[in-house]
């Protein structure tokens, strides 16, 4: 299955648009744990097994890791995820980019180290800077395109030239993400739940892309107003140019609902609840 099938699957199979955001921030643990940087991959882990049922995707940050000399517990998530959800692709959120040669490293890293099912990568260098990601054609490849905090409007919704009519750079990209750069039909786009109105209009240009969309919960991003901005029922036929997934992430809402010893038990209510809000926007 390609990371695509692999979205379409959890979506059902979870009844789920909701992507868990994994940011571990050793400070925030409960109890015993606080400041605990050995227990990262318990508490992640702990949030797994309680959500595992919920989630159309999962999405380890993996500053938060590395930040704690916490690779190897990383490692050992993947490899968790792996046996306990295996229905749930992981998204490794690195957003990498860089020249070709170093690119082939960070694509290495992300598929074969940590064995996930797709990356976040920042375009700004270019189609060469994204090209090694597609030589593993069953992996996901998700491009910030309109990212959720204030200073994504900085370059993003700039017009390539000043003129009125002109595509902004987040639709330039949007476009090139759907056509030209897609060559193996892999890649994906990171829109902000903070900015619905550019949701819709990415969907408009990239019917069929995955769309990642963080900024719900700790953000104050809409997630009504994102389902409806860029959710689209499948059509019927194959290849009928519509009906992308989406994964509304979320983390921070998620992962800290309780700092008490309950907060498994929590960050589940929590999952369950955003599920359904946004299941009902997918409803309505
Ligand atoms: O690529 C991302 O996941 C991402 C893109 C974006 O535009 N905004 C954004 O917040 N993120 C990530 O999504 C997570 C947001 O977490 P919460 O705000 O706690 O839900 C963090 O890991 C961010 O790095």
């Amino acid at each position: 299955m390609n990371f695509i099938q692999q979205l379409q699957a959890s979506e059902t199979l979870n009844d789920s648009l909701l992507c868990i955001g994994l940011d571990p921030e050793p400070a925030r643990f409960p109890g015993a744990w606080r400041g605990d940087a050995g227990r990262i991959f318990d508490f992640c882990a702990a949030i797994v097994d309680a959500t595992k049922d919920l989630a159309i995707a999962f999405k380890p940050q993996i500053a938060y890791f590395a930040a704690h000399r916490a690779e190897s517990q990383l490692e050992q998530l993947m490899a968790h995820i792996k046996r306990v959800a295996p229905h749930v692709p992981v998204i490794l959120d690195a957003k990498r980019g860089d020249i070709g040669s170093t690119a082939e490293q960070y694509a290495k890293e992300a598929f074969e180290r940590y064995q996930a099912d797709a990356v976040t990568l920042s375009p700004f260098m270019g189609f060469d800077s994204i090209e090694p990601y597609l030589r593993y054609p069953d992996k996901g490849a998700i491009l910030l395109c309109r990212t959720s905090n204030p200073g994504g409007s900085d370059w993003q919704n700039q017009r390539l030239a000043d003129v009125p009519g002109t595509p902004r750079l987040y639709e330039h990209l949007a476009r090139l993400a759907q056509t030209d750069w897609n060559k193996n039909g892999q890649l994906g786009l990171v829109v902000g739940a903070t900015f619905p109105a550019e949701i819709a209009r990415v969907r408009e240009l990239a019917p069929t892309l995955p769309l990642l969309i963080p900024g719900v919960g700790a953000q104050g991003g809409d997630a009504e107003a994102t389902v409806k901005a860029g959710w689209r029922r499948a059509a019927p036929e194959a290849n009928s140019g519509q009906g992308g997934p989406i994964m509304v992430s979320s983390s921070r809402a998620v992962l800290y609902a309780s700092a008490g010893d309950d907060f498994a038990a929590a960050a589940r209510r929590v999952a369950m609840d955003t599920r359904a809000l946004l299941n009902r926007a997918r409803a309505a």
